[in-house]
């Protein structure tokens, strides 16, 4: 199966790569600083604490008093510990906070993706970003930072103070530490390009899972569950196999420390001794000077460990990015308090023109619409029908303006579109689409989930509209019912009747119903062609239609062809002029029963 993340995304250079890390620690900095400062001070109070026992041991020697001294040690241990632990919790409470700032900022995007976004990416790799990867960022954003920036400072000093003692020695052991950095230099990429690999096999079991549990029946019915658990198990291996490359390359990249200190001990002593025999040097000198290269490992260590998180944030942040860059589209919400059309206000029915729409979902895929021209003027109902595939679905998508038209103009209430600012747009439209979605939760925050403000009076009023009102008394907790994982516990025919219910909710004064394809019974089939005709009267409503019930109660049919508009008329019209319409008529609407 084709599972992975956004596709066509330009790799990353270092610089942006650099930015976008540091644009995430910018923020923390002064935070980040403070912890860096509390981890030296406790380091510190660690230092003078062999200082301070020194000083109680004289002072046993001389007979005097320790109490003085004691006190004092036993202040150094308890504030260095405190001042440590303070340290340790402010970086960690701020790599927590970066991990929030990023996880806030994604979200934020996610949701306003644009749908031909999501249509070519897979919610669960998205997903993943946001949970997994996001926490890669912890280490790299603030203890990777206070390594370096600890071990860079350390380093440098020690150097210094071997450079004073002899820089012969000096040059010896920075030319061994270039030479194991070197190849030290090499195996780091390896970190980053096994953590992504690893990443993007994490973003596949969501993938998997989410595809899985998207349509759980269908997976028992179709006895998948162990092809979809081998998937998940294979992409499972995955990360562990990239996991635990990625941990090997940072094994030998720590252990390549002690290698370089070795070698450079070895090299010293070797060159040391034989300046010790020329008399540049005293013994004394090249003693403390091999006692200051052991001082270097720890500083080196640091820097080392920095070096190898600083990968594994390069990974995390690069998919991090990747779906930072979809594209996203700003939705305000409207000015003004919310329509009252679909309960007998006085917001007017919007009309709807298509002027000679062409349309293609994707650049390199064929028109969908190859010029499609109608018009529907305020209130009543306007049913869409022609055979599968025509267009239909995809004229609500264009009014929807999910998708914006290759050419031609498509207007709602004579005004272009693309000139709606698109808050008030949607907020105009009520959409039931075709498998009509419920979705987890109760069956009041699935009714008020497009107008979270309404009233109990108004949801009384739409579920009496809806004929709704039975189901609630029947539910065991009325509106408070759980509805089950995408409304699992409902009907076909009350899913479809909730759908509605949400999009009155809304006020809409246009209502676009995509009529279900599956055949409900004759009693939920009447309710719901009441429903729509009754809602009609106020507001205009587009139904795809795929019922005769439907078609018939219509006052305009507009029959589609192959993504053009081939007739316009009443159903006896039709059935008299279309030749197409009358097919249809005959096989696919016979179906059901008037
Ligand atoms: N998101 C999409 N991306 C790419 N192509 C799409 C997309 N949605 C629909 N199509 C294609 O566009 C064409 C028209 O689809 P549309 O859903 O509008 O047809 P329809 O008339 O509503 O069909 P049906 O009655 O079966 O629902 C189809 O060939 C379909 O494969």
């Amino acid at each position: 199966m084709a599972v992975g993340g956004p596709q066509e995304t330009p790799k990353l250079s270092a610089g942006e790569t650099w930015r976008a890390l540091y644009g995430h620690f910018r923020p923390h900095r002064w935070i980040v600083a403070l912890g860096a400062l509390l981890t030296l001070v406790g380091a510190a109070t660690g230092l003078a604490q062999p200082l301070a026992a020194k000083a109680l041991v004289d002072r046993l020697g001389e007979d005097g008093s320790i109490t003085g001294v004691l006190l004092l040690l036993t202040a150094l241990v308890v504030i260095g510990t405190a001042v440590e632990s303070v340290g340790a919790y402010i970086l960690e409470r701020t790599a927590e906070s970066v991990v929030l700032a990023a996880r806030r900022g994604l979200i934020g995007r996610l949701l306003r993706l644009r749908l031909p976004e999501v249509e070519r990416t897979q919610p669960g790799d998205l997903m993943s970003r946001v949970t997994s990867d996001t926490t890669l960022l912890r280490a790299v954003t603030t203890q990777s930072i206070v390594s370096a920036a600890t071990g860079g400072l350390t380093f440098i000093a020690t150097i210094v103070l071997m450079g004073f003692m002899d820089p012969v020695l000096l040059g010896v052991t920075l030319g061994v530490i270039v030479l194991i950095g070197g190849a030290f230099a090499l195996v780091l990429p390896k970190i980053a390009q096994a953590t992504r690999r690893s990443q993007e096999a994490v973003g596949r079991i969501s993938t998997v899972l989410e595809r899985a549990f998207g349509a759980f029946r269908t997976l028992k019915a179709s006895g998948a569950e162990e092809r979809e658990t081998a998937v998940v198990e294979a992409a499972a291996r995955d990360a562990w196999r990239h996991g635990v490359k990625s941990a090997k390359w940072q094994a030998l990249a720590s252990s390549s420390i002690g290698l370089a200190i070795q070698i450079s001990f070895l090299a010293v002593l070797g060159i040391g001794g034989a300046r010790v025999a020329s008399g540049a040097i005293s013994v004394s000198t090249l003693i403390a000077f091999l006692l200051f290269l052991f001082y270097l490992i720890d500083p080196v260590s640091r820097l080392v460990d920095a070096a190898s998180q600083y990968q594994v944030g390069t990974a995390a942040i690069a998919r991090i990015i990747e779906a930072e860059r979809l594209e996203t589209e700003r939705v305000d919400p409207p000015a003004g308090p919310p329509k009252e059309a679909a309960s007998g206000g006085a917001s007017p029915a919007a009309s709807v023109v298509f002027d000679d729409v062409t349309f293609r979902y994707r650049d390199g895929l064929p028109l969908v619409h190859h010029g499609v021209s109608f018009a529907v003027p305020g209130a009543g109902m306007t049913a869409f029908v022609g055979p599968s595939g025509a267009g239909k679905t995809t004229v609500f998508g264009l009014i929807e303006r999910f998708y914006d038209a290759t050419g031609g103009r498509v207007l709602i209430d004579g005004r272009d579109v693309r000139d709606w600012p698109l808050g008030e747009l949607r907020a105009a439209i009520g959409y039931v689409e075709q498998d009509a979605p419920v979705l987890a939760g109760t069956l009041r925050e699935n009714l008020v989930f497009a107008a979270p403000d309404a009233t109990d009076e108004r949801i009384r009023d739409v579920l009496v509209r809806t004929k709704l009102e039975r189901l609630v008394e029947q539910l065991p907790d009325g509106l408070e019912t759980l509805v089950g994982h995408r409304g699992s516990k409902l009907s076909g025919g009350e899913r479809q009747r909730v759908a509605i219910a949400r999009a009155l909710l809304r006020g809409p004064r246009l209502l676009l119903l995509d009529e279900a394809t599956s055949q409900l019974d004759a009693v939920n089939e009447m309710a719901l062609r009441d429903v729509v005709a009754e809602v009609a009267r106020e507001v205009t409503v587009l139904v795809v239609a795929h019922r005769l019930s439907t078609v018939t109660l219509a006052d305009r049919i507009v029959v589609m062809d192959a993504g053009k508009v081939r007739a316009v008329g009443t159903h006896e019209e039709l059935v008299r002029d279309d030749p197409l319409y009358g097919e249809l008529a005959a096989t696919q609407f016979l179906a059901s029963a008037r």
